[in-house]
């Protein structure tokens, strides 16, 4: 479980979260959502330890990820970040194989290069993985590291807007791949996410933010309607039924 009390967050003087209060169960997909500079990438970071908070808590199971040793921390939980730093020359598979590193520390084993082949395969890697970086283009950077934090094999997994740059086919797939996950594996996701589609078609919870405050959370079936949509994002919004799915569109 992931509990956020009463968080709040500045940057020389700028409040830029405040009094966020919200609980995250184990299972399943909780998709953050609202407009641009609402707060969620921030919010994202204060979970995975990566912030240090102005007031409030975060707990993750029950462990302050500040306070935790960054090693046992890694085993918990892992962030995608909205723009991962690249190391130019280093090859995917060795990117990916990162992943690992809490896990050996220095002393790979033939099962974490299992894991890499695996999280390699997940991702659709395989005929990269041996190119550097900085020769893919920007969605098969992006499913690199993906498949680098798929490798870290984390209870917790905190991806930034993962779909940015991913065509129709990878971003679905990727969204398959991730509900299948949380169904197949005791891994839970955290997910921020601009593509409201994405987030109605996968996400069982909604997390809005706007203004750096949560303003709803709620079962995704729930939350959306066109008032909600409308609320948070300020402009208006169609829900359709589309068999068993909800479509929205911003009208
Ligand atoms: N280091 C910083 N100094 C000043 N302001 C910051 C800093 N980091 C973030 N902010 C501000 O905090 C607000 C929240 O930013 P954040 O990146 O969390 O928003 P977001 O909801 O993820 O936005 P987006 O959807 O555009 O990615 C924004 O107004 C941003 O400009």
């Amino acid at each position: 479980m992931i509990n956020v009390t009463n968080l709040s967050y500045a940057v020389d003087g700028t409040q830029i979260l405040n009094d966020v209060d919200l609980s995250i169960k184990r299972g399943g997909i909780t998709a953050l959502i609202g407009p641009n500079g609402a707060g969620k990438s921030t919010l994202l970071h204060c979970i995975s330890g990566l912030n240090t908070l102005s007031g409030g808590s975060v707990q993750i199971d029950g462990h302050d990820p500040v306070l935790m040793p960054s090693r046992a921390r890694a085993k918990l939980v892992a962030l995608l970040q909205q723009t991962p730093h690249v190391v130019s020359r280093l090859r995917v598979r060795d990117l990916v194989a990162f992943g690992r590193w809490p896990h050996h520390r220095g002393r790979a084993t033939a099962q974490d290069s299992v894991l890499v082949d695996e999280a390699l395969h997940a991702f659709a890697l395989e005929t990269f993985a041996d190119r550097p970086i900085e020769t893919l283009s920007g969605g098969q950077r992006q499913r690199a590291f993906l498949a680098m934090t798929y490798a870290q094999d984390t209870p917790w997994m905190l991806l930034d807007e993962p779909l940015n740059a991913l065509d129709p086919k990878h971003a679905r797939d990727l969204m398959v791949r991730l509900h299948g996950m949380t169904r197949e594996t005791t891994r839970s996701i955290v997910i921020v996410l601009h593509d409201i589609n994405a987030a109605a078609g996968w996400a069982d919870h909604i997390v809005a933010m706007k203004d750096g405050r949560v303003v709803a959370h709620d079962a995704a079936t729930t939350f959306l309607t066109p008032e909600n949509l409308n609320t948070v994002f300020d402009t208006p919004f169609e829900v359709i039924s589309h068999g068993t799915r909800t479509v929205v569109a911003a009208i």
